[in-house]
């Protein structure tokens, strides 16, 4: 695990020291847009246009955020449209890899680097900006064209195939209607900050007090999305939405890998039965199963955070995900 400084690879753990133990997630660098012909302007650097075949994106299958994106690709049928290939499950010394080993071979996406057949992720931040601070992470969507990285935050990565290749796939299921925009915003702030962000802050937490800190508000929103889930096959209704999906790569670790190596152990989702009901309609969505890797996700977690679990021994269970 490292960073780049000033396009050169450090190897450097999370530093907690100066934030009194906290983890504190960086903001993302590369934040460019693809737009549909009618909204692209030409004009604009951070414009880039919706075109088949021209972006790659690289995931890991181990990260709920490149996850997300991995979803979109599904949802939105862009598997013609946009190629994909996946880093290896192990984050080590020089970060994401691109190694193919044929123990962690995904049957649906492709492993490597097949543009430019780098060894490391941290190439790819180096090639689109040779001076690059900070850190290297997955999701990235790459243009093939400009040779450089579109965008590295997954929040905004679905938000452009949810909507810029409509024309292109005829593809116009929407998880972002205006009609629900305000209440989608308000579930995402709340369950980025204490779920999805919030089992990293109770897992990379140094002090006892930064790691209580994280888990009470977590189990609090697991207990309001419980109660959420009474009334609805969704969290917005009984229309799956952009909130939905957020919150599902974070549920689909929990039991497996948040629960136990990231301390987050008042209670599983197994235990929540609208959350675990919720979740497996949701993993039984046509083609998101597909995208659902338990071993990479244990082997990434329990392997790659050594700080956490320096013997790497990676746990055989749980023995079932769904009631
Ligand atoms: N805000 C980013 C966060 C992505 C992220 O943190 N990904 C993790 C993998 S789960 C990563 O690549 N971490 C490497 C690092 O922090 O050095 C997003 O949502 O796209």
């Amino acid at each position: 695990m490292g960073l780049l400084v000033d396009g050169k690879w450090v190897d450097q753990w999370y530093d907690t020291k100066a934030s009194q133990g906290k983890f504190i997630r960086s903001e993302s660098e590369f934040r460019n847009w693809i737009y549909a012909d009618s909204e692209y302007d030409p004009n604009n650097a951070n414009h880039f246009p919706a075109q088949t075949g021209r972006y790659h994106l690289y995931v890991s299958l181990a990260c709920p955020w490149a996850h997300r994106t991995l979803i979109f690709i599904k949802l939105k049928q862009l598997e013609e449209i946009i190629s994909i290939s996946c880093v290896h499950p192990d984050m080590l010394d020089n970060g994401w890899e691109f190694k193919k080993d044929s123990n962690f071979k995904d049957t649906n996406i492709a492993a490597g680097d097949p543009l430019h057949h780098f060894d490391f992720a941290h190439q790819l931040y180096t090639k689109a900006k040779p001076d690059y601070s900070g850190r290297v992470t997955v999701p990235i969507l790459w243009d093939k064209k400009r040779n450089t990285i579109v965008s590295n935050e997954s929040s905004e990565i679905i938000r452009i195939l949810n909507h810029a290749f409509n024309d292109l796939t005829g593809n116009f299921l929407n998880f972002y209607p205006a009609d629900k925009t305000k209440d989608i915003d308000t579930l995402n702030e709340r369950i980025y900050h204490t779920v999805n962000n919030g089992v990293y802050k109770c897992g990379f937490a140094t002090t006892q007090k930064a790691y209580e800190e994280a888990l009470t508000p977590l189990f609090e929103t697991l207990d309001f999305l419980e109660q959420q889930l009474s009334s609805s096959m969704f969290l917005l209704g009984d229309e799956q939405t952009e909130a939905d999906w957020r919150l599902f790569t974070t549920l689909i670790r929990f039991d497996a890998v948040y629960f136990g190596h990231f301390k987050c152990n008042i209670k599983r989702i197994l235990d929540y039965p609208k959350l675990n009901a919720y979740m497996k309609r949701l993993y039984d969505t046509p083609n998101v199963a597909s995208t659902v890797n338990l071993q990479h996700i244990k082997r990434h977690y329990y392997y790659s955070h050594k700080t956490i679990n320096p013997t790497q021994v990676v746990p055989v269970g749980p023995a079932k995900l769904f009631t």
